[in-house]
Formats: C-alpha cells, sequence, structure tokens
C-alpha cells in the first residue's frame, strides 16, 4: 500500500507528502520481524526501547520508520509522531482497511470473569446461529479455527491482523488493562462494552484501585454511538461507571436492584447456583452448569447482551444448559473413591474467595487448597490471599506458579514471611507445586474438595519433581498411581 494512502486518514499531509509514494508491504514495532518494505514503529517499551534498534529495522529492509524522538536524518524517512503506541494500533488498522468496521465488536473488561464471561457469550451466539471469534487469555477462535493466545489482549498488529481473517460476524474479545494502557485497542469502536466488576490486582501495573479503574473506563469511551454499556452494578466500581457514563451511551445494567435492567431477585446457592431474575416485566431463571454465584453474575450479563442482541429467551435458557464450561476454570477432575479436585485460575483475593466458597455450598467436607503468587507482579494482594484461604480451607499449601524473574531462594522466604503474618497453623510451605498437590492429595480423603488454583491448564514454566506439564496432568498422575 502507498505511504499517502496509508496515513491520509492519519496524518497531517504535510508530514509525509515528500515520500508518498513508498510502498509499505507490511508493519512491525519488532525489528527482529521486519521484512524488505516494511514501516518500522519505535515504541518506548517497559523493558526496551524500540529506538534503539531503528538501525536494525533498516538493516532488515524497513521503507519508513516511525519514532518519537527527533533523530538526525536516517537512510530510509523518518516521521515523528506524537505517540508511537496509539499510531501502532491506527496505522495497522489503516493497513488491514479498518478491519474493526465488518464485523459487531464486544469487548470484555474487568478484573475476574472475562474469559468465563466471553465463553458463554460464543455459546449464546453460535447457537442463536451466529458466526462468532473469540480473542481471549485462554486461545483465539477465528472462522472457527483455534489459534494459541499470547496475550490476553493481542497487540494491535496481531489485533487487526486477526480482524482482517475474520469473516465471522461477531467478534468478542477480552480487553485487560494492561491492553487498554498500552493502547493495544486503540482505534477500534464497540458496539457492546461489558463491565463484569473491579477487585484487587495488578496494583504492580496501576499503582492505586482508582487508576486501574480509570484505566478500564477508557474502554466504554471507544462504544459506537449506537453502541451499548453493559455493567455489572453489583460491583461498587461497576456502579461508579454508570454514573461516569449516565447520559452520554446506551447502558444496560446488571444488578439488585429494581432500577437494574437485569435484576437479581434471589440465589439459591448449593452447588449448581439457581438464579430468579426480573429483566423487564419477565422472570428468569437461570442455572448455569458453571458452578458459584460468581459464575450467575458471568452468565447474567451474557444473557443481558444476547437478549439485546435479538436472541430469544428460550433459546438462551436451552443453550445455558448445554454449555460444556471453559478450560481450566473450576474445572472437575473427579475418580471413584477419591477426593474432588478443581483447577481453577483464579489468583486474585476475589476469585479464590468465590471459588473455595462455592466448595463449600458444594458439600465439600474439608478443603484443601493449593496456591502460589507469580513472581515480579502484584505483590500487594498476597496477605489478602492467604488470610482467605486461611479462613475457608481446612489444609492450605503455598507453593510456587510461574517465577518469571525471580528466584525460588527468595520466593520461599517470601512466602515464609507471608505465612507467618498472615496465615495461620493450617497451612504449609511446600515449594515444588507438583509436591504441594501430591502432599494433599495424600491427606484428603474421599468427600474432600482439593483446589489448586492460580494456573488453570497453562503450562508449568518451573521444573518440578513429577514430570507434568500443567495441574491436571499431575493430578491424573496421582490417581492413576
Ligand atoms: C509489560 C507489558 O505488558 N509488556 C507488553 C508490551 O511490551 P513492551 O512494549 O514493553 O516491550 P519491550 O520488550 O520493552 O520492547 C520495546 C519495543 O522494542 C521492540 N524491540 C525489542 C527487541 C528487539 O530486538 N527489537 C525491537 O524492536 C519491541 O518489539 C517493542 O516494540 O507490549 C507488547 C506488545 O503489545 C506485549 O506483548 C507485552 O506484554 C508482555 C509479554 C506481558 O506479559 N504482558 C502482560 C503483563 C499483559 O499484558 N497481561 C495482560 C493480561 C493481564 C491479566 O488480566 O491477567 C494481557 O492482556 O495479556
Ligand atoms: N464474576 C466473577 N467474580 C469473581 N470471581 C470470578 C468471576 N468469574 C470468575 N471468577 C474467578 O476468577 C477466575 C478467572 O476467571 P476468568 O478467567 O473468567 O476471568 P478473567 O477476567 O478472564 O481473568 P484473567 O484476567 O486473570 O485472565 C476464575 O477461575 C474464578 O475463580
Amino acid at each position: 500500500m502507498k505511504l499517502a494512502l496509508l496515513l491520509s486518514e492519519l496524518l497531517d499531509r504535510s508530514k509525509y507528502e515528500l515520500h508518498s509514494d513508498i510502498d509499505v508491504r507490511g508493519i512491525e514495532d519488532n525489528s527482529l520481524k521486519v521484512k524488505e518494505g516494511y514501516a518500522f514503529v519505535a515504541i518506548k517499551g517497559y523493558k526496551m526501547d524500540g529506538h534503539q534498534f531503528i538501525e536494525d529495522a533498516i538493516e532488515k529492509g524497513a521503507s519508513v520508520i516511525f519514532g518519537e524522538r527527533d533523530l538526525t536524518p536516517l537512510k530510509v524517512p523518518y516521521i515523528r509522531v506524537e505517540n508511537s503506541r496509539k499510531f501502532l494500533a491506527k496505522l495497522t488498522g489503516a493497513f488491514y482497511e479498518f478491519p474493526y468496521r465488518k464485523h459487531k465488536i464486544i469487548g470484555i473488561t474487568g478484573t475476574n470473569g472475562k474469559t468465563t464471561t466471553s465463553f458463554m457469550l460464543k455459546h449464546f451466539l453460535e447457537k442463536a446461529g451466529y458466526s462468532c471469534a473469540l480473542f481471549g487469555s485462554v486461545q483465539n477462535y477465528v472462522n472457527g479455527h483455534k489459534r494459541t493466545a499470547l496475550n490476553t489482549t493481542p497487540s494491535p498488529i496481531h489485533l487487526n491482523q486477526m480482524l482482517a481473517e475474520s469473516k465471522d460476524e461477531y467478534v468478542i474479545m477480552e480487553v485487560s488493562s494492561h491492553g487498554i494502557s498500552q493502547d493495544r485497542v486503540e482505534g477500534i469502536y464497540f458496539d457492546y462494552c461489558l463491565f463484569t466488576n473491579l477487585t484487587h490486582d495488578h496494583l504492580d501495573y496501576h499503582k492505586s484501585m482508582e487508576d486501574y479503574f480509570l484505566t478500564k473506563a477508557v474502554l466504554f469511551k471507544q462504544l459506537k454511538k449506537s453502541g451499548t454499556a453493559v455493567i455489572n452494578t453489583q460491583d461498587e466500581w461497576g456502579d461508579k461507571l454508570k454514573s461516569m457514563l449516565d447520559g452520554s451511551v446506551n447502558i444496560l445494567t446488571f444488578g439488585d436492584l429494581k432500577t437494574d435492567d437485569l435484576q437479581l431477585v434471589d440465589a439459591f446457592t448449593d452447588c449448581r447456583t439457581t438464579a430468579l431474575l426480573r429483566h423487564g416485566d419477565d422472570i428468569v431463571t437461570l442455572m448455569p452448569t458453571l458452578p458459584g454465584e460468581h459464575n450467575v453474575y458471568n452468565a447474567a450479563l451474557a444473557y443481558l447482551t444476547a437478549r439485546k442482541i435479538g436472541v430469544r429467551k428460550d433459546k438462551l435458557l436451552q443453550s445455558l444448559k448445554n454449555f460444556s464450561g471453559v478450560p481450566g476454570r473450576f474445572e472437575f477432575v473427579e475418580s471413584k473413591g477419591n477426593p474432588t479436585v478443581i483447577i481453577d485460575y483464579g489468583h486474585t483475593p476475589d476469585a479464590i474467595f468465590h471459588c473455595l466458597t462455592t466448595g463449600k455450598d458444594c458439600g465439600a467436607r474439608k478443603i484443601f487448597h493449593v496456591f502460589g503468587f507469580r513472581g515480579d507482579r502484584d505483590q500487594t494482594k498476597r496477605p489478602e490471599m492467604i488470610r482467605i484461604s486461611a479462613e475457608i480451607s481446612d489444609r492450605y499449601f503455598l507453593t510456587t506458579d510461574n517465577l518469571n524473574e525471580t528466584n525460588l531462594e527468595k520466593m520461599v522466604q517470601e512466602l515464609n514471611i507471608l505465612q507467618a503474618e498472615n496465615g495461620n497453623q493450617k497451612g504449609e510451605i511446600v515449594s515444588d507445586r507438583t509436591l504441594a498437590i501430591k502432599k494433599a492429595w495424600n491427606e484428603a480423603k474421599e468427600g474432600d474438595w482439593i483446589f489448586i488454583t492460580g494456573k488453570g491448564l497453562e503450562k508449568y514454566e518451573e521444573l518440578y519433581t513429577l514430570k507434568t506439564e500443567n495441574d491436571r496432568q499431575t493430578v491424573e498422575l496421582l490417581i492413576n498411581n
């Protein structure tokens, strides 16, 4: 594509008219991936500064460079832009001819429940006959095919590539706060934006809950004029979001007040929570196949959105019965005569609270809990997670999750301090995750429930004693021995 055409909607003509005829064959922000004729956008990142790799990009064949710094003339044209991240997203959108415009776009944000709500909504829409792409943390789905997901919200290059390839009528995407703050969805306008909840997480990145909230709120500024915000107002931040948006966009709310569009009237909590809801003048009984009141909230948001899209109530209730769950979210591993094991991705205080409480509601005799913390990630949530586990479970094992840049000795030292300050005598530190699971397995009896939280079905990144690849495989090994 000629540079002039590519930039016509993005920059003032004076910035590029001398180079209008340059042919741009692709776009990259990673010099290692640049090919002949590509545009390279230099981004100042968290670890590195892309401006350092400009020469590298030129050597690989870049035909034009964009960046934020004033630079001495280069071998190829250099165009300075205000904000490289925003520009990369807009440039990629233009390169793929604004592919979001071909689809109905649904963005889901919030601390917990994005993946579950997105899977439920995809299921609802597909059962109603719509084709549906999904971009999220478990996997991406495009034109009915699965692809590996590297980030919850893909980079703008990957995102626009997938939007361009997708022939799906609807595209559902999980939008993380990192994705929003790094402008990965810049230039994309949404038909629906959903807000699940906001609780303690990512305060290593956002510094305060207010800052975290304001980042999430940015997504709702990208609603189309005809778009709708679907908000869980039971959550205090959801309520705040509603007040912030009131009068500026269409809003639908799920909550426990008469003024809510979908009102939670009652919830009967046993293993499969049944919820009685009022939708306008209609009474709806939701019974998600996934246990827990939190999954009623997820199902309610998906239901409200699908109804607004036009799917009939009876179709939705019928398809909810066939929902087969989400990989690694309250995933049962059951075997005769053994304890029940639940593998769950929960890695926030609120998530483990909901998970363990659901175990109690399901009639677990004793609750065993195996969990750890990601190295280099929000350390302020750790004490609360231990306090919740110590209060609800009968026995808990603190172990390792992905260590990232932290070394094992340092993590174990931290676990010891955290346990001494926040735990109780029910807790024990077993740093090898597979051995922690084994210990829980050996102590628990039939009728007890073992919760292994934090990783879902993610692959282990550390080397452990049992040579398994994830929590599920570890449990299966123990069952079969
Ligand atoms: C801290 C963080 O979020 N980093 C994200 C960010 O990377 P960055 O821009 O800071 O990259 P950097 O390594 O500093 O490099 C700067 C620039 O130099 C370029 N470079 C680098 C080396 C080189 O040789 N040549 C070169 O050109 C890089 O391509 C980049 O453009 O932008 C990248 C592209 O969009 C992301 O892939 C990357 O996500 C990393 C991998 C990550 O793990 N992020 C996590 C925290 C994240 O985003 N998580 C959320 C979900 C959170 C949740 O809900 O749990 C998500 O949406 O996935
Ligand atoms: N509505 C909810 N409220 C509180 N906790 C929830 C809710 N939904 C799910 N959870 C818990 O959070 C965990 C992660 O759920 P899910 O993957 O759906 O959320 P997510 O927002 O995609 O998370 P992440 O951003 O970490 O990928 C679940 O395994 C469960 O323990």
